[in-house]
């Protein structure tokens, strides 16, 4: 016999004007920074007082690039810096219209800070996730609010990067995912929407790419600096995929993979063995200075 379920009623979605942030590392910070310079209340919390006041200041070195660009006025910098604030427990997120979740890509992790997190909501709060590939609807599943739980999926470096995949959870309402559109609108980006299966669509095309460059390394087929030559000037890609790896974070790179291996049980996404050495050694690229390159001297270098 089938069941009725009773809608549960929400108060109508807020208008979006102050927005929680969850882990200060390169895509926090990245938002951070769009959301205060489009007008936009930010209140920024991650477990490290350094990694907060690291973020504060890369985001203000950014914003004085964009001052020499002529992009922006120094009265604007300091308004869009004074939107920011800052915090290390969710107490903090109690105003947010809208808390968005960019910590490391671990589902564990990601599960615990949304059962810790919804307390600390407001009633009409919606919930979104930067998540580069973690199924929407699992995730959802930990809060009292999947109708109001979206993916909100913004692009290194969220500066510089037009798009944001927007992607809905099996119980995600109508309302929310109009909010959303429109907030990513106002942050002057684009938004495309993908169905929530593993990886979504960017990095269910470029990962693979990714894993595949690491594999040709693997092999022999290319060094570093060849595979990533071969990849700019022979594919007109920006960054060679090895660099973009490094970029990316060789730990996210790496946890995307395992995602896309075990959500589709397919071995065609098998996660490189050499990929995996990288991430055991702790060279996680860019943001520790060492991945497929050695960042800490005046110019990169190949480590193969
Ligand atoms: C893993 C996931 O879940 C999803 C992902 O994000 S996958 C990764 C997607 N990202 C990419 O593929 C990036 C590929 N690389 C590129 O597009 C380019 O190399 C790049 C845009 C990063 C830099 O381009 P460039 O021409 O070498 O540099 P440059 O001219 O100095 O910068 C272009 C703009 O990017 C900004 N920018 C560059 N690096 C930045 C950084 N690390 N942080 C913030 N902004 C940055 C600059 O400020 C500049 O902004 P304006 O146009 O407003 O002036
Ligand atoms: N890197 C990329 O190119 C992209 C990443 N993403 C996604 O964005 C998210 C963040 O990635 P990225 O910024 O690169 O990762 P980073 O490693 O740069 O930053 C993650 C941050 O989250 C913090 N953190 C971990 N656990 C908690 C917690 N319980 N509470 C608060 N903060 C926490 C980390 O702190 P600590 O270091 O102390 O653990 C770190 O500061 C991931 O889901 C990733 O997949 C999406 C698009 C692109």
């Amino acid at each position: 016999m089938a069941v009725a379920y009773e809608r549960k009623a929400f108060p109508p979605v807020p208008e979006i004007k102050r927005i929680g942030i969850i882990g200060a590392g390169q895509m926090g910070g990245g938002i951070a920074q769009v959301a205060a310079t489009s007008g936009i209340l930010v209140d920024l919390v991650d477990l490290s007082a350094e990694r907060i006041e690291a973020t504060l200041q890369r985001i203000d070195g950014l914003l004085d690039r964009q001052i020499a660009k002529g992009n922006l006025t120094a009265e604007e910098k300091e308004a869009a810096l004074s939107r920011i604030h800052t915090g290390e427990s969710f107490d903090k997120l109690s105003e947010a219209d809208l808390v968005v979740e960019a910590a490391t890509e671990n589902e564990e992790i990601k599960k615990k800070i949304f059962r810790e997190l919804v307390p600390h909501l407001k009633a009409d709060a919606l919930v979104a996730s930067n998540t580069s590939s973690i199924s929407i609807t699992r995730l959802a599943a930990q809060t009292d609010r999947p109708e109001r739980f979206i993916g909100m999926h913004f692009m290194n470096p969220v500066p510089a990067m037009k798009l944001v995949e927007v992607i809905r959870g099996i119980a995600t309402e109508e309302e929310t995912y109009q909010a959303i559109r429109r907030l990513a609108e106002k942050m002057g980006k684009q938004a495309v929407t993908a169905e929530d299966f593993p990886a979504f669509i960017v990095n269910r095309v470029l990962l693979p790419m990714i894993n595949e460059a690491v594999y040709t390394l693997y092999e022999g087929v290319g060094t570093v600096e060849s595979i990533d030559t071969a990849m700019k000037l022979g594919a007109n890609h920006p960054m060679g995929p090895l660099e973009l790896a490094d970029f990316i974070g060789l730990d996210t790179a790496l946890s995307i993979m395992q995602v896309l291996y075990e959500g589709l049980a397919d071995s065609k996404y098998r996660p490189c063995p050499l990929l995996v050495k990288y991430v055991e050694a702790g060279w996680l690229g860019r943001k520790v200075k060492r991945g497929f390159y050695d960042y800490r001297g005046a110019t990169p270098v190949p480590t193969r």
